[in-house]
């Protein structure tokens, strides 16, 4: 009688307050708020047509009826290397990724068993200007902060060779899975750049600043061994085919995630916020965003399940 009435209470509270937080959740997505603005000389519009001058490969998104979504960089004649339309189709993946409100989960990988050689040599010639490059800069870091930012838990599959931004997409992703025999670099340094896609900022949180200098310094190549030592790599694949009851690395990649994406959306969705809500925000913040994030899992249909089901963790 008690828990019914509690339950009951519970279920007006949480579906009030979930209206509010989702409301807000839904106007922020619509408006889509780019990092920068004119007032840092952006233009995002603007910068779209002219990336789109520099075409080539694509960047694919499939969503799974699992809640989980594989990102594919795909420009498998420039290993797959970023021409300026990836970096726009990017920029549109993840706006689809932000409204979908099934998702769980995320994949992201490159075509034809190699991760990505980061920016495409040919544009980075052609906008060579200092004011198209800080542009361009502006683009990815928006794309990437926004990847990063998803209510999914990501994770960057890696195979043969992740290199300059394409090191700089892994850190873009809650974790990274290494496949035997592939590579990390932060190549920036041998062509006379430093990450600008918001690499650094990131790996410092990943590894901490020391091992970022180290790894930013000397264009470290970082293989699976090195990735877990500094903390870079979650896990490392067996070998494709190795084991057969392994499947491939984008089975074995599904599957280690699986652990973190299975139960309800809301729940799920929920854990990756309030995480993000700490590892970006001052103390204060984070735990106003956390109290919000727990109202709209408090009381609602999956806690009530759990409640009734008098579940034990053993
Ligand atoms: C803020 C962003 C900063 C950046 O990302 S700057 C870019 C950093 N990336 C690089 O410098 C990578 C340069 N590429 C390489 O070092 C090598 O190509 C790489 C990836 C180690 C592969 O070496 P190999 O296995 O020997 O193969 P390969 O060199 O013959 O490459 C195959 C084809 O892919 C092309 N490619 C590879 N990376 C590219 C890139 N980033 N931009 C444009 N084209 C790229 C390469 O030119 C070659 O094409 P092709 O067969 O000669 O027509």
């Amino acid at each position: 009688m008690v828990l019914c009435a509690l339950n009951r209470q519970l279920l007006r509270r949480s579906s009030s307050s979930c209206c509010v937080f989702m409301a807000r959740l839904q106007t922020s997505s619509r408006r889509r708020r780019c990092l920068y603005s004119s007032t840092h000389g952006f233009n995002q519009e603007e910068t779209r047509q002219k990336l789109r001058a520099f075409p080539g490969g694509s960047v694919d998104l499939l969503k799974q009826d699992s809640g989980v979504a594989v990102l594919t960089i795909n420009n498998p004649a420039r290993m797959n290397a970023f021409s300026g339309s990836m970096m726009v189709d990017l920029e549109e993946k993840v706006s689809q990724l932000e409204s979908w409100t099934e998702g769980k989960g995320l994949v992201v990988r490159g075509a034809a068993e190699t991760f990505c050689s980061g920016s495409d040599l040919n544009a980075v010639r052609a906008i060579s200007s200092p004011q198209d490059g800080m542009k361009m800069c502006m683009f990815m870091q928006d794309a990437l902060t926004r990847l990063l930012r998803l209510p999914l838990v990501s994770v960057a599959l890696v195979e043969g060779r992740a290199l300059g931004g394409g090191a700089e997409l892994t850190t873009a992703c809650d974790f990274r899975l290494m496949a035997p025999g592939s590579v990390i670099q932060f190549v920036h340094k041998h062509i006379g750049l430093v990450p600008g896609w918001g690499g650094a900022a990131r790996l410092v949180r990943i590894v901490g600043s020391q091992n970022a200098l180290k790894l930013l310094g000397g264009a470290v190549k970082v293989d699976p061994e090195r990735g877990l030592d500094v903390g870079l790599a979650d896990g490392v694949l067996e070998a494709d085919g190795d084991a057969p009851s392994a499947g491939t690395h984008l089975q074995q990649a599904e599957d280690w995630l699986r652990r973190y994406t299975e139960g309800p959306v809301p729940v799920i969705q929920a854990v990756k916020k309030v995480v993000l809500a700490g590892r970006e925000l001052p103390l204060l913040e984070a735990l106003q965003t956390e109290k919000e994030v727990f109202g709209t899992v408090w009381g609602a249909p999956a806690n009530l399940r759990a409640l009734a089901s008098k579940s034990k963790h053993k």
